[in-house]
């Protein structure tokens, strides 16, 4: 197989030529479990670890490698493989470290779009779906608005949900589906390119899995535990979560996916509620919160009815989010500051000791 059927692309090749990288092997990062990585090169599946220069240049764990990257690598056949260098990434999808609040953990990278699964029976969620939408703006991955089970549910039901999305989504694709009776299916493959890299998005129960296997049809890299003995003799069991689909679109699974949530959505809750950042540029004040301003234009259209109550009221509980993530991060990064203060303080003091 060649590096283009995973997703490779002229911008990493024009990265790899310009850092004169051309004496590495290039490959995608496949599955990661403790700093192990099975990398997918064109010769093959190769087990990889990061170079110790890579561990000391890195200024945090974003910088190392993650499930959807593109590395360059020394191979080694028979043992561990060397992973020099982490290409750049065009999207990131990540989410708040648990146990670590304020630092971000890396889920997949390298994702065009994202399938947002919603079931049209009993999870359709308009504000979830937004929640979504705003992962998607900040990450840099399209969104695709798909909704599954609608077996369970009448014609009427159906267009009656289609218009509450259209009715305050916009510009997104919508796609109607049953995994069951596979009605639905014929729009949902058009979405699906070869070369393009697409994660899965949603609540548990909803579909996805069923999809996924609807999708790949004869999966030629199948989603199973890979097992492997490294060269210190451990036996590692992980499971590739990069796989490719039936129609040779790529599609990227992984535990974490399960778990995204609201992070560092900078950018991402302005194009969602777009009508609301818009409308924002004509407040009275430029740090108006439009929620008690007077001549805040957002207040106004929402007396108008020219923008939902629910959209507004979901916008605010997710700049409250947000705002609540960047402090927890600008506290951590004073801290980690504090903490290499009392350090320099220490050497300083053991130095003058010495003299
Ligand atoms: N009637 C109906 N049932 C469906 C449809 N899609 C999935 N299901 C059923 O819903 C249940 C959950 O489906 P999964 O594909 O496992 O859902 P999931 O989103 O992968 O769930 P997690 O693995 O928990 O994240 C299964 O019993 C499926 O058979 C559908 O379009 N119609
Ligand atoms: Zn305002």
């Amino acid at each position: 197989m060649e590096l283009e059927d995973f997703g490779y692309n002229d911008e990493f090749e024009k990265f790899r030529i310009e850092n004169n990288l051309g004496d590495l092997e290039i490959g995608r990062v496949v599955s990661e479990h403790k700093e192990r990585y099975i990398v997918r090169t064109e010769k093959g599946e190769l087990e990889a670890e990061i170079t110790g220069n890579l561990r000391f240049s890195s200024n945090n764990r974003e910088d190392f490698p993650a499930v959807g990257d593109w590395v360059a690598l020394v191979t080694n056949d028979s043992g561990v493989s060397q992973i020099h260098k982490v290409l750049p990434r065009f999207s990131i999808i990540s989410r708040q470290n648990v146990g670590h609040t304020g630092e971000k953990q890396i889920i997949a990278t390298n994702i065009d779009y994202a399938l947002i699964v919603q079931a049209a029976d009993r999870d359709f969620n308009i504000n979830r779906l937004e929640r979504y939408l705003t992962i998607c703006y900040s990450s840099k991955v399209s969104p695709i608005i798909v909704l599954t089970k609608i077996d369970l549910i009448n014609e009427q039901q159906i267009s009656e949900i289609l218009e509450k999305i259209k009715a305050r989504i916009k510009n997104v694709p919508v796609i109607a589906l049953s995994n069951n009776s596979l009605d639905g299916y014929e729009k949902i493959k058009p979405f699906i390119e070869k070369g393009k890299t697409y994660c899965m998005l949603g609540s548990s129960g909803v579909g996805k899995s069923t999809l996924v296997n609807n999708l790949a049809g004869r999966t030629i890299m199948r989603t199973n535990a890979i097992s492997q003995s490294t060269n210190k003799g451990r036996h590692v069991t992980s499971h590739r979560q990069l796989s490719i689909l039936e129609n040779e679109g790529i599609l990227i699974d992984n535990p974490g996916m399960r778990e995204v949530g609201i992070t560092d959505s900078t950018g991402g809750l302005e194009i969602t509620f777009d009508m609301i950042n818009r409308l924002s540029l004509s407040c009275k004040f430029k740090d108006c919160t439009h929620t008690k301003e007077i001549g805040c234009a957002v207040l106004d259209a929402l007396e108008k009815g020219e923008i939902d109550q629910a959209s507004y009221e979901n916008y605010l509980k997710m700049e409250r989010e947000k705002t609540h993530f960047e402090s927890s991060i600008a506290e951590k990064r004073k801290k980690d500051k504090d903490f290499g203060k009392t350090l320099k303080n220490y050497k300083k003091a053991r130095n003058k000791k010495k003299y």
